[in-house]
């Protein structure tokens, strides 16, 4: 039922999402560095940017998304990058590593001067996809489906980005269909953490302002991408 062209739009999808990842280099330092919270702001700072990079390469891969007007793509971009973010860090979260990676990560994290008052959401999130148990499939698909959110701020061809993205849509939910036979309201679960993401998204408005008053500084990249400075 999945049609070739569905299946070619997987493969061309997981390929970029798995082809494009943060250098070793900038994970390992995360092992490596010392525990503070000035250092663990650092080093997330660091990781977080490098994901943009990531994010970017990854983005301009989605078949379909060069063609979208040059300024849709820059603001599908700015309005996307935190959700993915969080998907991505998510994703990265759920994974058991041996080096004990997950572990040091999610330490940083509660220990980056963010207030407490964000951990909650954030770690329930974090939760929620791991109990999801998500393909690579679904994780690249999910991702591309938040890029591919018509209605962020400043898009122009609304249209143009919501017939991408019902495109996305209806390959994933096939593939939920597929892969969890036993979970009818799989897809719908899915979907509901798209909107957890948003709620999330406006979270992570205050945290950077929290973060910015506490004189902590972002990198030019994250500056522009999230309006910081
Ligand atoms: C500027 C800083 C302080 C910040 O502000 N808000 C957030 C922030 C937070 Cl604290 C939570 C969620 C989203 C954001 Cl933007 C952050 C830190 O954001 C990130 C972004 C991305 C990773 C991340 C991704 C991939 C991998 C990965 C792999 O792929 O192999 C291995 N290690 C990874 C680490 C972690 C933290």
């Amino acid at each position: 039922e999945i049609t070739k062209e569905q299946r070619a739009l997987i493969k061309a999808i997981l390929d970029a999402y798995n082809r494009h990842q943060i250098p070793q280099d900038v994970t390992k330092k995360l092992l490596q560095e010392q525990y503070s919270a000035e250092e663990n702001f650092l080093l997330l700072t660091e990781v977080a940017t490098s994901q943009v990079q990531v994010l970017v390469e990854f983005t301009k891969n989605i078949p379909g998304f060069l063609s979208l007007d040059r300024e849709d793509q820059i603001a599908l971009l700015k309005g996307s990058a935190v959700e993915a973010m969080f998907l991505r860090s998510a994703q990265v979260l759920s994974k058991k590593m041996p080096s004990g990676y997950t572990e040091v990560l999610e330490e940083r994290i509660r220990k980056s001067g963010m207030s407490e008052e964000f951990m909650t959401p954030m770690f329930n999130f974090y939760k929620s996809i791991e109990e999801l148990h998500m393909t690579q499939e679904e994780q690249a698909l999910l991702t591309t489906i938040t890029i591919l959110t018509p209605d962020r701020p400043y898009v122009k061809s609304h249209e143009a980005v919501e017939r991408l993205q019902e495109t996305m849509l209806d390959v994933l939910r096939k593939l939920c269909v597929l892969q969890h036979p036993q979970e009818p309201q799989y897809f719908a679960r899915l979907l509901g953490r798209l909107t957890e993401l948003r709620t999330l998204h406006h979270y992570h408005v205050e945290m950077l302002t929290s973060w910015k008053t506490n004189d902590h500084k972002f990198t030019p990249l994250l500056c522009e991408i999230w309006d910081v400075q």
